[in-house]
């Protein structure tokens, strides 16, 4: 069963811890503090509604004014404080308790602000450390596009999940005191106000239900949309040069229109909940004021105060039901960047435990084979690379000189055998620290949209300008960088694609290089250059090599790498086997 399938699952078994669980995206003290103002708020409010029953009772009704039941609590309240029974008292405690419910009521709601926007930016923060600290292995079966989507729609729409939890939870308390002061008057009117909530939460829950479901599937439609359009903008080169790119529009425009529909039901649920639900009330209450006016014998200011009561209590019932159509509406988006977090968070590689590497004698694979599913990609291979030796790896395309690589940074996992740094095993080593005693320039390399500088200390500030020329110098690049009429400043475009391709590989291996690291891995690292460039560089590499005894491993069909390297390893249908430079034609020097 699918991952993703299995979070739906689970979530439609606990349906009803869900909001709780959405609430529990902001810290536990900032929710109690919501929730006792909250509660203050609604206490304020409840005084301030109790003063005015007898208050407006004495206005229409001066000799019932003591008759009601809340009436008398009142009354009782004020002989105990010492308070006298005239009208101008109850308005002051009115007044005053209106304004402490006011400013309750606004100390919550920027509790409640802070807690939204705290939600987003966790869940952001989240993401990106949970996604860091993941293996590699994630990153190659995930759309990336999942997670772009992620940190930026879906982080907003869980804020206002969050947001809209908050409004429920609110209002629920509201619900509460305001039905526990219409019982305090006449149970009858707190029953007949219950029975109009559920009345109209029954017949509008459809339009949840419907909400829910669009919703979800518009998070879903916009996620795949954009990983699509993230691989298509990043691919639109060749597409554009082929005059292809008009299939993807029509892909696009279905992935909008799947998104229009679901938005379009969204709206219409929402507004038609919103719409219904005035006419639900107000048909309750005309029904129960007719009954209540013609079979009983209630005063009429008395009826005055339980339709004031009544409305009021079930107006708020009404906005509990508008929040949920709300958190039905946003749950999807939290629900999304959650789900993100959590598979980010179960792929994590512990990396800062064990011993701290060296490379003083070498690396050695020892009879490890790999295999992705079925297909074994190396086989049973036992080799060495030694330390301050130049090693380079030639085999067919798609023979695994890539996989060996990634092998011996951690990034993947033998199936079987075991890989040795300095006789260490790599499962008992600090693979982080292992990590940053590497150079390493991909096959695929990619620049990102900044200066040459910042592309080459990656943002590290305690590298500095003359460290920076002396990568550069190093890869073959100082010649070109200074030419250039703002030197390092240069920005060099979406992907470096200011710059050829020749120039970013430079640039790539003047990444790699500022750190001075021991161990320099080169995947076809000098293929997009010309043969005096190239052989420029394999001759810095091999002098630094030779002069400050780091290890080099070229992954390189490239004649230049073959003739500098003191071992030659060639992997062929998984099996690697160990060759000299002079079974091989010479055609530099070195
Ligand atoms: N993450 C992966 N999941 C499944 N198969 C993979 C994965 N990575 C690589 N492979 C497969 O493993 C084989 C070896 O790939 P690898 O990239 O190591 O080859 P290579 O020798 O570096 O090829 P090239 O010279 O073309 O870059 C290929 O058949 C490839 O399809």
């Amino acid at each position: 069963m699918s991952k993703k399938r299995n979070h739906a699952l689970k979530r439609k078994k606990s349906r009803v811890p869900q909001l709780l669980r959405i609430a529990a995206a902001a810290p536990p003290l900032s929710n109690l503090v919501v929730l006792l103002c909250l509660l203050l708020s609604g206490v304020a409010e409840g005084i301030g509604i109790a003063s005015l029953i007898p208050l407006l009772a004495a206005a229409g009704d001066p000799a019932g004014a003591n008759q009601s039941g809340l009436g008398k609590y009142v009354m009782t309240a004020l002989d105990k404080v010492g308070l006298p029974h005239n009208l101008l008292i109850l308005l002051v405690i009115l007044i005053v308790a209106m304004i402490g419910k006011a400013l309750l009521h606004m100390a919550a709601m920027r509790q409640v602000s802070h807690a939204v926007a705290r939600v987003g930016t966790n869940m952001r923060m989240g993401l990106i450390t949970a996604l860091l600290d993941a293996r590699w292995s994630f990153f190659v079966r995930e759309p990336l596009g999942r997670f772009a989507n992620a940190i930026g729609f879906d982080a907003m729409r869980a804020s206002e999940a969050y947001s809209a939890v908050a409004n429920f939870m609110a209002h629920v308390i509201q619900a509460a005191i305001y039905l526990g002061i219409a019982a305090a008057f006449s149970w009858k009117l707190a029953g007949f106000a219950l029975a109009i909530g559920v009345v109209m939460m029954l017949s509008l829950s459809r339009f949840i239900v419907i909400s829910r479901r669009n919703a979800r599937k518009q998070t879903k439609r916009t996620t795949t949309m954009i990983g699509r359009l993230a691989d298509v903008l990043v691919g639109l080169k060749p597409m554009k040069a082929m005059g292809r790119q008009a299939r993807f529009a029509a892909l696009f425009a279905k992935d909008i229109a799947a998104i229009h529909l679901s938005m379009r039901r969204q709206l219409s649920a929402r507004h038609a909940s919103k719409v219904l639900q005035e006419p639900v009330i107000l048909i309750c209450i005309g029904v129960g004021t007719y009954f209540a006016a013609t079979l009983s014998t209630i005063p009429l200011a008395e009826l005055l105060v339980m339709a004031v009561l009544l409305v009021k209590t079930v107006m708020v019932i009404g906005k509990v039901q508008e929040d949920l159509q709300a958190v039905s509406v946003a749950e999807s988006g939290y629900w999304s960047i959650y789900d993100a977090i959590e598979d980010a968070k179960a792929a994590r590689e512990e990396t800062s435990v064990g011993r701290v590497p060296t490379l003083k004698k070498g690396i050695e694979l020892r009879d490890v084979s790999m295999a992705f599913g079925p297909k074994r990609v190396i086989d049973h291979a036992s080799l060495t690379i030694a330390a301050g030796e130049v090693t380079a790896v030639i085999g067919s395309s798609g023979a695994g000189k890539t996989t060996m690589v990634d092998l011996i940074l951690g990034l993947h996992q033998p199936t079987s055998g075991q890989i040795l740094i300095d006789g260490e095993p790599l499962s008992a080593i600090d693979v982080q620290k292992w990590r940053m005693m590497v150079g390493y320039v991909p096959q695929e390399l990619l620049l990102y949209h900044d200066s040459i500088m910042a592309n080459i200390t990656l943002g590290e500030p305690s590298f500095s300008r003359a460290d920076v020329e002396r990568a550069l110098r190093q890869a073959g690049a100082w010649d070109f960088v200074s030419a250039l009429s703002d030197g390092v400043d240069h920005i060099v475009g979406e992907r470096g694609g200011l710059l050829s391709g020749g120039q970013r590989q430079r640039i790539a291996m003047a990444r790699a290089l500022i750190h001075q690291p021991q161990l320099l891995i080169l995947d076809e690292a000098t293929s997009a250059l010309d043969p005096k460039t190239e052989a420029e560089i394999v001759r810095n590499v091999r002098e630094l090599s030779d002069q400050s005894g780091i290890t080099v491993l070229s992954i390189s069909h490239q004649p230049a790498w073959m003739t500098v390297a003191d071992k030659i390893l060639r992997i062929q249908d998984g099996v690697v086997t160990g060759e000299t430079p002079s079974s091989l034609p010479k055609v530099a020097s070195r």
